[in-house]
Formats: C-alpha cells, sequence, structure tokens
C-alpha cells in the first residue's frame, strides 16, 4: 500500500471535482483527483451531450415529417438507426476529448484511479493500492440512476440512459418508466426517431413542474404525440425470451393491456453516490437520505456534533441541484475554500434555472411555484400571472403553438419572482427571467424593456402583462395592439 499526503484530496473527476481541482490549486501544488470510474464526466460521456446530440437528430426527423404542414411534401423520410447512433457518438467522442485534452493539465502525479472510501476524517484508501491523507477532502462523486426493485424482473433487458449511448442502433421498442425531466427527453427524442414507445410515471409528476396548471398542459401537450401515463397502473412486468412484457391498464380506455418491448428503461431518478465512501468513518452529520449536511454558500460539511468540517461537497453528490452549471460553480467554491481553509468564503450562487430540451421546452426559475406558493401563498402574498401559446403570433407562425407559461411575483413590492414555462424555445426565455431575477427587478422595470415583434418573447410579455394587472400595481395594462398583429 502506497502513501500519499497532500493538501486537499479530491474525489470524483467529474465537472465538479475538476472545478474544484482547479480553484484548489490556485492555493496548493498539493492536490491530488481521485476517479474510481472513467475518466470524462458524466456530462459529455452520458449526460447532457450526448442526449442533445441525440435530441438534435429527433428534431431533424420530426421538421421534415412535419414539412407537410407548410406545404412542403418530403417523401420517404426514413430513420437510419445505425447512422443516427453513429453521429451520436461520434460526437460525444469528441465531447469527451476535449475533456481529456483539458485533464491534460493535470500532472499525472496529480491524478490516482480507484474507489475511495473514507478511512478516518482525514485519510482514504484508493482501489487497494493507496492511502491518501489529506488536511481537506472534497466530496465530488456525482449520481447514479435508480429504480424500484420490481424492474429487475426485466433483467440485461433493463437499461438505463448510459446503455442507450451505446447502442450501435436504435431498438424496435422502449418502455419508459419515470416521466421526470430524462424520461422525456430521450423518450420522445426515441418516439421522433421511430421507436414504439410509452412512458409509465407515478403519482402524476411530470417533468420539472410544480405548478399543477404548467404540469397539466404539458400532459395534454406530450400527449399529442406519444403515450405518457404519470400516474400509471402497472401490474407485471415479466421476462420473456429477449423481450419485457409488460401489463398495464391504459390510460384512456381503462383496458388493461399486456405488451412487450425490447427495453425497459428505468429513468426514475438518481441517488447521490455517497453510500459507498463509508462516510460514519468521516464525523460528519448526515441528512436522512445519508447525504453530508453542508453549507450551500462554502459548500463545507458540518460534522456530527455540528462543528464546521474540513470536509467540502460539491456537484451531484450533495443533490441540491444537480445540474452542469451547478456542479462547475459548487466545485469551483468548494476547491477555493478548501485551498483557504479555515478562512472560508461565502460563494457566489445564481438564481436556480433548469432547462429541458423536450419539445416543447420546459424550464423552471427561480424557487419553483410549490415553494413560493409555501412561502408567501398563504398571506396572499403571491400574485400570478400567465399566458399560453397557443394563440401566439411567432409560435403559430412556426406551428409550435403550445404550451403555457406561469409567472410569479411578490405582492405588494411587485418583485419577480420566478416562472414555469412551457413552451417554443423557452430555453433563452428561461435566460432572460433568470437575469431579471439576478437584477432583482420589478414586473414593471421588465415590462419597460425592449420586446421586439414578431418573437415568440411576446408571449412573455403577456404572461408579465397578466401578472402585473394582478398585482394591480399599474402602469394601466395596454390592450392588444391590432396594428402589431397577432403576439402582441
Ligand atoms: C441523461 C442526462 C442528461 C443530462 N442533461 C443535462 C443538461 O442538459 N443540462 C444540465 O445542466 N445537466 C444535465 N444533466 C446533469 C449533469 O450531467 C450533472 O449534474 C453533472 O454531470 C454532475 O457533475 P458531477 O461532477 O457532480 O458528477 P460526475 O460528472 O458524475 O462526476 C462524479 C465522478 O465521481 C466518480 N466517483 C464516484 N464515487 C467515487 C469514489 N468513491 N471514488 C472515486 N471516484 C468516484 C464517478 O466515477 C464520476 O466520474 C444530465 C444528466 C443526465 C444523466
Ligand atoms: N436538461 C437538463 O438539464 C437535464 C436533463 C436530464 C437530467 N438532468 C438532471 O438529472 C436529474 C435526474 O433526472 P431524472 O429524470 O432521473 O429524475 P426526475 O426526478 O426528473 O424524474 C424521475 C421521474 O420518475 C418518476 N418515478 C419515480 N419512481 C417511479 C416508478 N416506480 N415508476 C415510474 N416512474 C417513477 C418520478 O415521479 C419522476 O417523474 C434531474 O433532476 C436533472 O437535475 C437535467
Amino acid at each position: 500500500m502506497q502513501q500519499r499526503e497532500v493538501d486537499i484530496a479530491i474525489i470524483g473527476a467529474g465537472s465538479a471535482g475538476l472545478s474544484a481541482w482547479h480553484a484548489a490549486r490556485r492555493h496548493s501544488d498539493s492536490v491530488v483527483l481521485i476517479e474510481g470510474g472513467a475518466f470524462g464526466t458524466t456530462c459529455a460521456r452520458v449526460g447532457c451531450m450526448p442526449s442533445k446530440l441525440l435530441i438534435a437528430a429527433a428534431e431533424a426527423a420530426h421538421r421534415a415529417r412535419d414539412a407537410g404542414g407548410f406545404g412542403i411534401r418530403v417523401s420517404g423520410v426514413e430513420v437510419d438507426g445505425t447512422a443516427v447512433m453513429t453521429r451520436v457518438k461520434q460526437e460525444r467522442d469528441g465531447f469527451v476529448g476535449r475533456v481529456f485534452k483539458s485533464m491534460r493539465r493535470i500532472p499525472d502525479q496529480d491524478r490516482l484511479e480507484g474507489h475511495a472510501r473514507f478511512v478516518d476524517p482525514h485519510t482514504l484508501s484508493v482501489g487497494d493500492h493507496t492511502r491518501v491523507t489529506a488536511r481537506n477532502i472534497i466530496i465530488a462523486t456525482g449520481s447514479r440512476p435508480t429504480w424500484p426493485g420490481m424492474f429487475d424482473a426485466a433483467g440485461d433487458r433493463l437499461i438505463i440512459n448510459d446503455d442507450v449511448f451505446a447502442w450501435d442502433d436504435l431498438p424496435e421498442s422502449v418502455a419508459m418508466f419515470g416521466p421526470g425531466v430524462i424520461g422525456l427527453e430521450l423518450g420522445q427524442a426515441l418516439h421522433r426517431l421511430g421507436v414504439r414507445l410509452r412512458v409509465f410515471g407515478v403519482g402524476g409528476a411530470l417533468g420539472p413542474f410544480r405548478d399543477e396548471k404548467v404540469r397539466a398542459s404539458a400532459e395534454a401537450a406530450f400527449n399529442e404525440e406519444f403515450y405518457v401515463d404519470p400516474d400509471a397502473r402497472v401490474e407485471k412486468i415479466e421476462r420473456d425470451g429477449d423481450a419485457v412484457v409488460i401489463t398495464f391498464v391504459e390510460r384512456d380506455s381503462g383496458e388493461t393491456l399486456t405488451e412487450r418491448f425490447d427495453y425497459l428503461l428505468a429513468a426514475t431518478g438518481r441517488r447521490p453516490n455517497v453510500d459507498r465512501l463509508d462516510l460514519e468513518k468521516a464525523g460528519l452529520a448526515l441528512d436522512e437520505r445519508g447525504v453530508p449536511r453542508f453549507n450551500r454558500f462554502t459548500l463545507q460539511c458540518l460534522n456530527a456534533d455540528e462543528s464546521p468540517s474540513h470536509l467540502f461537497i460539491a456537484g451531484d453528490a450533495n443533490q441540491e441541484l444537480p445540474l452542469l452549471h451547478e456542479a462547475n460553480s459548487e466545485g469551483r467554491i468548494a476547491g477555493d475554500n478548501a485551498g483557504r481553509f479555515p478562512e472560508l468564503r461565502a460563494g457566489r450562487r445564481n438564481v436556480p434555472l433548469a432547462i429541458v430540451f423536450t419539445e416543447p421546452q420546459m424550464a423552471t426559475v427561480g424557487e419553483g411555484y410549490a415553494t413560493l406558493e409555501k412561502r408567501l401563498g398563504g398571506c396572499d402574498c403571491l400574485a400570478v400571472g400567465e399566458a399560453s401559446f397557443e394563440d401566439q403570433g411567432r409560435a403559430l407562425v412556426m406551428r409550435e403553438n403550445r404550451g403555457l407559461m406561469r409567472v410569479y411575483a411578490e405582492q405588494g413590492s411587485g418583485q419577480f419572482l420566478g416562472a414555469e414555462l412551457l413552451g417554443p424555445r423557452v430555453e433563452h426565455m428561461a435566460h432572460l427571467l433568470a437575469w431579471a431575477l439576478e437584477q432583482k427587478l420589478s414586473v414593471g422595470q421588465m415590462l419597460a424593456m425592449p420586446w421586439y415583434h414578431p418573437v415568440v418573447e411576446e408571449g412573455l410579455r403577456g404572461a408579465l402583462r397578466d401578472l402585473n394587472a394582478n398585482l394591480k400595481l399599474g402602469p394601466a395594462i395596454t390592450e392588444r395592439c391590432m396594428e402589431c398583429g397577432p403576439g402582441d
């Protein structure tokens, strides 16, 4: 067993771990980065990037098929599954290659391969070859998919998102469990690429939405295109030969159906990789999920006796906001603070922003409706405005007129608080709204900004006007401007 003594050890060379390494190195040359799985990051290998590549191929197929709606005849649209997967994997390898290239800046002696576990609060055993003692340790171990035991009946036909990006060809059929973020992104893409699909959920949850009206609008919009039952009654999952056989009650007919699928894809959520670290030896206070308790501005963990720890936790491992930009900024803050320990700095945290790349797209900005309702609803302090995309000018032009936006503000101050968005290209509107929230703008100030015509953002202006009217702060709401055409 080799012995290493370092200032800072980082467990996990994903997005959070890499950001932490760069930040920590500004303070010390004695930083080691430990990786127990594949290098290249979840985002580039099996997450953000390959999923967006699959979605891009699906969009191309969809546009070709939808061209008839514009009077353009495109005959014989064919999806070549092998070519689709070849491009997805080639481009994905390019993204992973870029991560490797940036990792070349990390000297070989600063990288260790092997699974890390705590031996005591300052010591890690890595694989069965090295023992690392560190002044500070950053846990940046990411997350992994989780699923209920009943799916195991599907045997090796039970797959997760990682497996999709290893396919050489597209399958004939997939039963997707979990209409969350991953389930809807991948599900819609597979459907548009010609894969027979059913999506099953539990308890009615759909996508990232907590606002019931937006959730219901999403349920209706996706069901126009493919089968999604967010509150499914699945009676049996069996394996028969190469197929997964699923018996379920169909959502609209109420009939009990038995169908065969090539795969059962589990997209039923992710759990933090903190359960295989022997955390009990690290002396930390854990929450009910076994995740270390931590300060979101310093990323510093708390000891079991409530004193501040020398350990930090960043990225999906802490489960606060399991998104790429959050992993990057948390890694940076944790690395910086591990470097300057025990003198810590509060890191700057941005307002919450999440975007889902379905069509219509889904996005949430700010604390989210459920939290706002709880915090402000009881005293009538929460004002809500909304606008539908169904008759929005530019959305109609593009044949993308589906979706609903709900925007929230504080009564009295008129300060904008957040939004839940379903609609065309809302990725851009979500950014505008996040920037407005960062600037603490009031709804009146947002409405005073320039709005072009004809753009989908005019739909957002409609929602903000509705919100402004409900705030009862004035100025008077502009009636629809007829000479501006639909959308104003
Ligand atoms: C299909 C999919 C699509 C996504 N799309 C988006 C998107 O569009 N936009 C977005 O913002 N986010 C997206 N995400 C989320 C995003 O990928 C994650 O939030 C981000 O990658 C988390 O980074 P991380 O550094 O915390 O974890 P990771 O990149 O997973 O890094 C953790 C590393 O720790 C290693 N490790 C774990 N335990 C140990 C141990 N004990 N010892 C040593 N090493 C260990 C792991 O092997 C891993 O390499 C997506 C995720 C998925 C799955
Ligand atoms: N575009 C993006 O930013 C993006 C894309 C993909 C993933 N991500 C990140 O990854 C995280 C994890 O995504 P996810 O989709 O795995 O989680 P999720 O929490 O978004 O969705 C899980 C879904 O599975 C459902 N579910 C749970 N148990 C079930 C069961 N037994 N049967 C059927 N359905 C069941 C839940 O009700 C929920 O709808 C996201 O929260 C997000 O942070 C982000």
